[in-house]
C-alpha cells in the first residue's frame, strides 16, 4: 500500500475547521432506567483537505456522532457549528455536510436509474439546471468517481452495479451539492475486500481535489493510519485517545488504543472472515450496551472494567495527559508528576 498522505501537497497545518464540534453529547432514553450516555463531551474540528478518522469497536458511539453531524439525531447537549457559523439553516447545513453510508445495496432506491440518483440533487440544491446542464453535470460526476462510459452507467439501475460500482454513485451523490464536509461512516467495510482500498483511494483523491473535509469512521486501524492524517479513539462515548495517525496506532498510549492494535483483523481479510467479524462486532455491541449503562451510572474511566493496568484511582475520572506533540490519553497512567 503507498502512503496516501505522502503525496498530499503541503497544506496549512493548522487552518480553521470548517465543521466545529464542541462539547456533543447524546443520551438514549432508556425505558424505566437512566438515559444511555453514546457520546459523553466530545469536541473536535474536521478541517480542509484533511481526513480525520474516528476508530473503535461497536457501540462505542462513533455511528451517534456521525448521525448528530449529520443532523439526523438531536444532540442532548453541545453544538455543531459550520465554520463558526452557529445557526446555518437546515438546507445550507445538509447541502454542506454529506453523508456516504456502509451499505451501498441499501442506500440507493432499486427503482431509479443511476441518472435520476444525480440528477435530483444537482437540481434541488442549484448545481445545475434541468435540461443539457443537468446532462453535463450528471455525466461530469460520472466521470469524477471513475464510471465510465458515463452514458452507460446513468442509464443503469443500482442491480445491474457491482457493489463497488454502487458506492462510487453513493459518493457521486454526496459530492452533487458540492459539499465542503463529507461523513463516511465504514464506507468499504460492506464491499468485497479486492475493492476496498480502491474506494478509500478514491475518497482520498477526490478529497484532495475538492479541498474536502472528511471523517472517516472506520474499526480498521491499518486504514485509519494509512488515509488519515489525525485519529481519535472512542471507547464508550468516550475519546480516550487523540494525535497524529502514525503516533497513536504505531504508538498507543492508552490501555484501550493497545489493545485495538493487538487485536486489529487484517485488512485483506476474505468476505466470510469480515462477516465472522462483523458477528463479532454485533456481540461486542451488546456487551458494551449492557456496560455502558453501568459506566453511565458509575462514573470514573471508563475503560476501567477491562483494563489489565487498572488502579484504584482510575475510579475517579482520568485526566487528558499530554503523551506526545498533539498526542493525548484520557490515562491516569500518564498523569504529570510523582509516580502514584
Ligand atoms: N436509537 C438508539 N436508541 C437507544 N440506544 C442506541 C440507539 N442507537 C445506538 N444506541 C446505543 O448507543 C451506543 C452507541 O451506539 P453506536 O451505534 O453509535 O456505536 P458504533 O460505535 O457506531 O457501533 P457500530 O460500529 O456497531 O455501528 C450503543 O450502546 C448502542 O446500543
Amino acid at each position: 500500500m503507498t502512503d496516501a498522505r505522502s503525496s498530499a501537497p503541503a497544506v496549512d497545518p493548522s487552518p480553521a475547521p470548517v465543521l466545529e464540534v464542541s462539547d456533543l453529547t447524546v443520551d438514549y432514553p432508556q425505558r424505566g432506567g437512566r438515559p444511555l450516555r453514546a457520546v459523553d463531551h466530545l469536541s473536535f474540528g474536521l478541517r480542509a483537505g484533511q481526513t480525520l478518522a474516528l476508530v473503535g469497536e461497536s457501540g462505542s458511539g462513533k455511528s451517534t456522532v456521525v448521525r448528530a453531524l449529520a443532523r439526523l439525531q438531536r444532540p442532548s447537549s453541545g453544538t455543531v457549528q459550520l465554520g463558526g457559523r452557529p445557526r446555518t439553516g437546515a438546507a445550507a447545513y445538509r447541502r454542506e455536510v454529506q453523508m456516504v453510508f456502509q451499505d451501498p445495496f441499501a442506500s440507493l432506491n432499486p427503482a431509479h436509474t443511476v441518472d435520476h440518483h444525480l440528477r435530483r440533487p444537482l437540481i434541488a440544491t442549484g448545481r445545475a439546471r434541468r435540461g443539457a446542464p443537468a446532462d453535463a453535470a450528471v455525466r461530469e460526476l460520472l466521470e469524477s468517481v471513475n464510471l465510465t462510459p458515463a452514458a452507460d452507467m446513468a442509464a443503469k439501475r443500482p442491480h445491474e452495479l457491482s457493489g463497488g460500482q454502487r458506492q462510487r454513485v453513493a459518493i457521486a451523490r454526496a459530492l452533487a451539492p458540492e459539499p465542503r464536509i463529507l461523513l463516511a461512516d465504514e464506507p468499504v467495510s460492506m464491499l468485497d475486500v479486492s475493492i476496498r482500498l480502491e474506494i478509500l483511494n478514491l475518497l482520498d483523491q477526490l478529497k484532495r481535489r475538492h479541498g474536502l473535509a472528511l471523517l472517516y469512521v472506520t474499526h480498521d486501524l491499518a486504514t485509519a493510519r494509512h488515509f488519515s492524517s489525525e485519529v481519535m479513539v472512542m471507547y464508550r462515548g468516550t475519546v480516550v485517545e487523540r494525535g497524529p495517525s502514525d503516533e497513536v496506532i504505531l504508538n498507543p498510549a492508552h490501555p484501550y488504543t493497545k489493545l485495538l492494535a493487538e487485536s486489529a483483523p487484517s485488512t485483506g481479510a476474505s468476505r466470510e472472515q469480515a462477516r465472522a467479524a462483523r458477528r463479532e462486532r454485533l456481540d461486542q455491541r451488546a456487551r458494551r450496551t449492557a456496560e455502558q449503562r453501568e459506566a453511565t451510572a458509575e462514573g470514573g474511566c471508563p475503560f476501567r472494567g477491562r483494563c489489565p493496568s487498572v488502579m484504584d484511582i482510575c475510579a475517579q475520572r482520568p485526566p487528558v495527559a499530554a503523551v506526545g506533540a498533539g498526542h493525548q490519553a484520557l490515562c491516569w497512567l500518564h498523569r504529570e508528576g510523582p509516580e502514584h
